[in-house]
């Protein structure tokens, strides 16, 4: 591949109004480097699930540190203010035991859950057509089940938040999961469900769910979980009775649980966060290796190509998935907390020692409009056809429209925090105009976008002053940008 290219970079060929052959090989290396990253992105990780059969012989509390296959029965010990006293449940329930006085005890931590509300905009609502279900908090409970028992934390890390050796650059620090109990919840035959939804994270580190459903028989309660058009069902039905089953997913995947139409689907759910190993000096047990990637045999050829960006060019990637980039603590977690192909990708350019940031964008386009915008409201459906118009370039895919449009994308020079200023625009003239106050950035159109924008989270808010002063909101996506560096630097930079 590498010796058909020629002499391929970003600019060539534009002045011509037929195509150079230099521009439909820089656009063939467009296409082809595309595909890689689409192409990651299908077959990237988003969920993993497992199962634990029970051994109704074991009992709980294992000396052993290594993590155990078969779980002992599940203590559930409550605590009911109503009646201030405490209970305990084991489940599965006990076939020889009373079978009256078992599912008395069920039944009474089910009526001892109080109804399980939502995040519907800022408001914590309970409707049941959305979300039918009960919760305990986990002040009023505790659990002789614990996920790092059986390793399940060891094999979401591994799935998730894989550790990428990226040689010298060392960047990208290991990282762990650690798990928090967040809820107990219950859905009950015959309505009990959950509409489709995403969690919302408890801190920015944040990075993900886990849930734990405990044996006790029931039917339907489809857990789905989505990301970018994919979707896992997880059917816990048929083996509910007789083992605990989990799942754990990026915080940013919708999911939803289908109607459960007989019994009880009790689940653990937990928060799950990025952090640095305790003792960072001890490697973890699974590194992968970048080199083993495809994407990094492509990159390779072309940048050992004298003719690929002779010059020296750069590469912008959207983020295929939602980060808290403009919160504070984002320089911090960022690159830490990459997920799935935005991970592979970020590793593969550090494998080749080429620089790669993860940085916001902002598009001009939609905040061009604002002149016209009179109120707030007005400022909304500019905000939605914004949106309409990413989704309606997505369907194009990395389309001659977007590479033409680099000039107005605005590249953060690092990630910035949320800025709420109440400077003044004048009146009449666009939200860009804060933008050059207060979002140090600029366009940049030397860099050639591949994909299409897709999570967007508030950068900048500022108030337009006029006969009557109007908020307005600027919004940007995470991306990264590779800087490939001109044929004569970058030489020296692979290694074997
Ligand atoms: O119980 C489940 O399968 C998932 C629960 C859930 O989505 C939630 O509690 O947010
Ligand atoms: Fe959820």
């Amino acid at each position: 591949m590498a010796s058909s290219i020629g002499s391929v970079s970003g600019k060539e060929g534009t002045q011509s109004t037929a195509p150079s052959l230099t521009s439909l090989a820089f656009k063939e290396v467009c296409r082809q480097l595309e595909a890689f990253v689409v192409g990651k992105r299908a077959s990237a990780s988003f969920v993993c699930g497992g199962l634990i059969p029970i051994d109704t012989k074991a009992v709980a509390g294992s000396t052993s540190s290594q993590p155990i296959s078969v779980s002992p029965p599940v203590r559930i010990c409550w605590y009911t203010d109503g009646e201030n006293i405490s209970r305990v449940l084991t489940l599965p329930l006990d076939s020889n035991a009373d079978s009256k006085s078992a599912s008395d005890n069920l039944h009474r931590l089910v009526v001892g859950c109080d109804p399980a509300s939502f995040g519907r905009g800022q408001e914590d609502v309970i409707d049941p057509r959305y979300r039918k279900a009960r919760k305990l908090e986990p002040r009023h409970f505790f659990t002789s089940f614990h996920p790092s028992d059986f390793g399940i934390l060891q094999n979401v890390e591994q799935i998730l938040l894989p550790n990428f050796n990226t040689l010298s650059q060392n960047s990208l620090p290991f990282r762990k999961l650690s798990a928090e109990l967040y809820k107990l919840n219950v859905y009950s035959g015959p309505s009990g469900l959950f509409r489709q939804h995403v969690d919302t994270p408890r801190s920015q580190s944040q990075i993900g769910s886990l849930v734990v459903c405990l044996p006790s028989p029931f039917k339907g309660g489809n857990l789905i979980v989505q990301h970018e058009g994919k979707q896992v069902t997880f059917d816990w039905s048929h083996q509910s009775a007789s083992a605990i089953q989990w799942a754990a997913f990026y915080s940013d995947c919708e999911h939803e649980i289908e109607t459960v139409t007989e019994g009880e689907r009790i689940t653990l759910t937990y928060n799950l966060y990025v952090t640095e190993p305790v003792g960072g000096s001890i490697p973890p047990s699974l590194i992968v290796d970048p080199k083993s990637l495809s994407l990094h045999s492509f990159l390779k050829e072309l940048v050992v190509e004298p003719g690929f960006m002779k010059e020296g060019g750069a590469f912008g990637f959207y983020c295929s998935h939602a980060y808290p980039h403009t919160s504070d603590e984002a320089p911090m977690l960022l690159p830490r907390a990459l997920k799935g192909a935005d991970l592979a990708l970020y590793s593969v350019f550090k494998s080749l020692g080429i620089q790669i940031n993860v940085v916001p964008v902002i598009m001009e386009d939609d905040y061009k409009g604002d002149e016209d915008e009179e109120d707030e409201d007005e400022e909304d459906d500019s905000k939605q056809s914004g949106k309409e118009q990413v989704a309606s370039e997505k369907e194009q895919g990395a389309s001659e429209k977007e590479q033409s449009a680099s000039e107005k994308v605005r590249v953060g020079d690092k990630l910035h925090a949320y800025v709420a200023t109440d400077m003044m625009t004048e009146e009449g003239k666009s939200a860009l105009q804060a933008l050059d106050w207060a979002w140090p950035g600029k366009c940049r159109p030397e860099v050639t976008w591949i994909g299409s924008p897709t999570h967007q989270k508030m950068a900048l808010s500022h108030i337009a002053y006029g006969n009557e002063p109007s908020q307005s909101t600027v919004y940007s996506y995470a991306a990264m940008i590779a800087e490939i560096p001109p044929f004569l630097e970058r030489q020296g930079l692979i290694d074997g």
